[in-house]
């Protein structure tokens, strides 16, 4: 046997004889395990990507630590296809057919179930990110399921689901809920904001534009889009160029990039700037669902004060209010102007305050929580820190008056009332609402 017998074809790269135990057989069996291994490994790949049409997509991308997804949803088939086909179908006169993203957030469960009741058709589409607990979203969705609302699990940054939609339901509206939410979260992974806020809402507008008919799109910015703004109550005539927060440039983004797809598209978007959204069915991640919580459970709170002992307040608006405020803004949305990617004429481009228009101090709404819960909070006051949060917020509503007559009834105290009612019932006792 001469030593060229053992010699690869790509000589320097395999060295016989530092390998001196390598026998022809033992070579021959090799090559074979790792073809097989490396055709299996392939395979694998191959099957993970292309399993089902959503998977690609669904899934984030490895270099996003953002989205942690606790499956990867599948979509299709004919049984699917049904089932969005009756959630989205009008059931009444005039009745509109809207895709609301983010349909097992806070706001979008109660659109979506608003939506429903009216007679509307409403598909939601949800990609349940643990950004907080999802048992939480999974009891919204059921909530909805039993009023005939489907939650399709999935991204906003996969278009060909999107697309799928689109081909199967004509939507005449969009309602864009999804999000990355919260102000001081961004700070933690800023990558999840560009994800959603803007990757994904580009996805979606996208998809709108291509679409015939094209939907008119209504879509939640944010109060924090003010930032630094001292001028008060705020007015969407106000500058909005100095955002204190990520989240809060990324809804600035959204604006500025729903103005680029109403320009070149014909896409008729109204955009929403909420003010510190509450109520029952809420977000653990905001201030009076995690002050609940934290009073019950004898566990101090960390309240925000401004420089020179000033008080930190906000135009906490519930959520009633603000789904009165979203079906405003659907009502009156005018189409969009386009069909296949084509402008056909200048379409409307809106954008409203949504708010209470009086603002509180945040150590009030810890007195009326202590009220309620009758229990004694633990106060651990402190310099509001510099993590995007801005001291004040205030509400100019007149535009959303003049245009839909949008007139917030709930105070604080009321909402509260029925947010604490909720939050004991959900969790059942005071005991469990504590773990
Ligand atoms: O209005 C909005 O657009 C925004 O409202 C909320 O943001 P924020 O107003 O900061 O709501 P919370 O996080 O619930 O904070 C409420 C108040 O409590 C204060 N706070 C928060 C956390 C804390 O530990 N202590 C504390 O005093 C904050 O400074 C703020 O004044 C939402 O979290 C955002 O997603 C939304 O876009």
């Amino acid at each position: 046997m001469s030593h060229l017998d053992h010699t690869p074809s790509t000589p320097g790269k395999f060295k016989i004889d530092k390998s001196p135990y390598y026998s022809r057989t033992r070579w021959h069996s090799s090559v074979a395990k790792l073809t097989l291994w490396s055709f299996l490994f392939v395979a694998i790949i191959f099957l993970f990507f292309y399993r089902s049409p959503s998977s690609s997509s669904n899934n984030p991308p490895s270099s996003d630590p953002s989205r942690r997804y606790l499956a990867s949803a599948t979509w299709g088939g004919a049984a699917w296809e049904k089932r969005v086909r009756t959630s989205a179908r009008i059931r009444s006169r005039n009745g509109f057919s809207v895709l609301v993203t983010g349909a097992a957030g806070f706001v979008g469960t109660h659109v979506s179930s608003a939506l429903k009741r009216r007679g509307d058709g409403v598909l939601g589409i949800d990609n349940f990110n643990d950004y907080y607990d999802p048992t939480l979203k999974r009891a919204r969705q059921a909530l909805l399921e039993r009023s005939g609302v489907l939650i399709v699990e999935g991204d906003i940054n996969d278009v060909a689901l999107l697309k799928k939609l689109f081909d199967m339901v004509p939507f005449t509206h969009v309602m864009h809920l999804a999000a990355q939410a919260g102000v001081r979260y961004a700070m933690q992974n800023p990558g999840s904001y560009v994800h959603s806020n803007i990757a994904g809402f580009v996805s979606l507008l996208e998809v709108c534009k291509d679409a015939n008919p094209q939907p008119a799109i209504v879509w939640a910015s944010s109060s924090s889009v003010y930032g630094l703004n001292t001028k008060v109550p705020f007015s969407e005539k106000d500058r909005t160029d100095q955002p204190a927060s990520l989240y809060a440039a990324t809804k600035k983004a959204g604006e500025e990039i729903a103005h680029t797809y109403n320009h070149i598209y014909g896409l008729s978007l109204t955009g929403l700037r909420f003010f510190t959204v509450y109520g029952p069915w809420g977000r653990p991640d905001m201030a009076y669902f995690f002050f609940t919580k934290d009073i019950l459970k004898g566990k101090s709170i960390p309240i925000f004060e401004a420089a020179n002992h000033g008080t930190v307040a906000r135009d906490f608006t519930y959520i009633d209010d603000i789904v009165k405020g979203c079906l405003g803004s659907l009502d009156t949305a005018q189409k969009s102007t386009g069909s296949g990617g084509k402008k056909k004429g200048p379409a409307q481009l809106r954008v409203f305050n949504l708010g209470n228009t009086s603002p509180v101090p945040v150590t009030d709404l810890v007195s009326i929580l202590e009220r309620l819960l009758k229990v004694k909070a633990k106060r651990n006051v402190m310099k509001l820190p510099r993590n995007g949060d801005v001291p004040y917020t205030h509400a100019n509503i007149s535009y959303a008056q003049k245009e839909f007559r949008y007139k917030p009834t709930t105070d604080l105290q009321t909402g509260l009332k029925k947010f604490v009612r909720w939050y004991l019932s959900y969790y059942g006792d005071k005991k469990a609402a504590v773990r």
